[in-house]
């Protein structure tokens, strides 16, 4: 494009401009608030405000009218902005209607790891060769803890080592991505015992370890918008290895480390992310859009791995409210176009 035809499309005048509110944590602020959101935002029409999650909101800028409001909130925090009071002013009944973006019923199906893979289970997907499904789990409560052995847990679930034992709740507490592989009975006996260092407090859930070539797919999705990235994973575990190892391996948030394959010779070779294909873009487009339809909601990601023994058999492992969109490149307009359609074309989104 000519510089001139450049400059002139940036510093373009809007017929309409927009204000759209963030109801965040300020962690969250700080990663996907940044300038360059702001100033592209602000080319596009939006003004970004921040919005105290501390206090009732129709207590906060009293001159302004958000047409839109995104937030990731605890209940609490929900509690405290009182929005049913600040719609019942600017609501759906009035001529200046605020969309807030997302319910938070529906946000708490995420929340839990089994009704959050409810929703990616028997999916519509209609594809040539691919399945998209979710590996095999079992929770694993204190009553089931007294009643079961751990062999019984296992064999009677048809689950078989390794397995994964992840915590019920994915409530966004650091305690909730503390995951374990576990190798076998004892190593099971001692993650479920509370009491032992390393043990993990129950609800758990147990799921099928499944070798997928050492990388996750990061479907992140913005209303109609997608994109898929490859990341970091658990190496795959050979049956034979599998056999022989015994205990537990504790993990947590393992697709935000960066790991320089080294086949121990001293040369660089390709590493897994590298070498990984990528699904089918209609595959990728599908997902999210099943997935927007069955969770009713416009902002999360999807963590999908591919069965390293079945290469046309995808898994659902785990689905995340508003993730962290800034670790996408070229992230602003991503954000800023889906928050464009939310305030043009209201009837794309949903919302409370
Ligand atoms: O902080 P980031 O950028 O690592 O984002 C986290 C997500 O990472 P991702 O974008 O999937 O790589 C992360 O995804 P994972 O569960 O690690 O797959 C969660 O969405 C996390 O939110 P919460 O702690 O579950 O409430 C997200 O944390 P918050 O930013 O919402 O605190
Ligand atoms: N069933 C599984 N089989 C193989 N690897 C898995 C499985 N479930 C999770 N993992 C690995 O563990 C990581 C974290 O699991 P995940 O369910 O996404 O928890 P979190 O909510 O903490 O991100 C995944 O990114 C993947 O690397
Ligand atoms: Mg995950
Ligand atoms: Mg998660």
């Amino acid at each position: 494009m000519p510089q001139e035809q450049a400059s002139q499309n940036e510093t373009q005048t809007h017929d309409e401009s927009y204000v759209i509110g963030y109801a965040l944590e300020q962690k969250k602020i700080q990663n996907l608030i940044r300038p360059s959101l702001i100033d592209h935002a602000k080319k596009q029409g939006i003004q970004l405000i921040p919005i105290d999650i501390n206090k009732p909101l129709i207590q906060q800028h009293p001159h302004l009218r958000f047409h839109c409001i995104i937030q990731k909130l605890q209940p609490k925090h929900w509690n405290n902005l009182n929005f049913h009071e600040y719609l019942s002013k600017h609501g759906a009944n009035t001529t200046t209607t605020t969309i807030i973006i997302d319910p938070p019923h529906l946000v708490q199906k995420l929340q839990n790891r089994v009704s959050m893979l409810d929703s990616a289970s028997h999916l519509p997907l209609s594809l040539q060769n691919a399945t998209v499904g979710v590996p095999h789990q079992v929770v694993v409560d204190d009553e089931k803890k007294t009643k079961n052995s751990v062999e019984e847990m296992v064999m009677g679930s048809n689950l078989r080592f390794p397995v994964i034992a992840k915590p019920l709740y994915a409530d966004g507490t650091m305690k909730s991505h503390e995951l374990c592989l576990v190798f076998d009975a004892q190593g099971l006996r001692e993650t479920l015992n509370k009491n032992t260092a390393g043990g993990a407090a129950t609800p758990v859930v147990l799921q099928e370890f499944v070798n997928h070539g050492g990388v996750v797919f990061k479907v992140y999705v913005a209303g109609e918008h997608v994109r898929c990235v490859k990341r970091t994973s658990l190496p795959d575990i050979p049956e034979d290895k599998a056999k022989a190892l015994k205990g537990t391996l504790k993990f947590s948030q393992i697709s935000n480390f960066t790991i320089q394959d080294n086949n121990g010779d001293g040369a660089n070779h390709l590493s897994n992310i590298e070498r990984a294909e990528m699904p089918e873009e209609s595959l990728i487009k599908e997902l999210a859009r099943a997935l927007r339809e069955r969770t009713g909601l416009n902002l999360f990601n999807i963590d999908v791995i591919r069965d390293a023994k079945y290469c046309t058999r995808y898994l659902v492992i785990d689905i995340n409210y508003f993730p962290g969109y800034a670790k996408l490149p070229c992230y602003e307009s991503f954000i800023t176009d889906f928050l464009l359609d939310c305030v043009r074309n209201k009837a794309a989104v949903v919302s409370v």
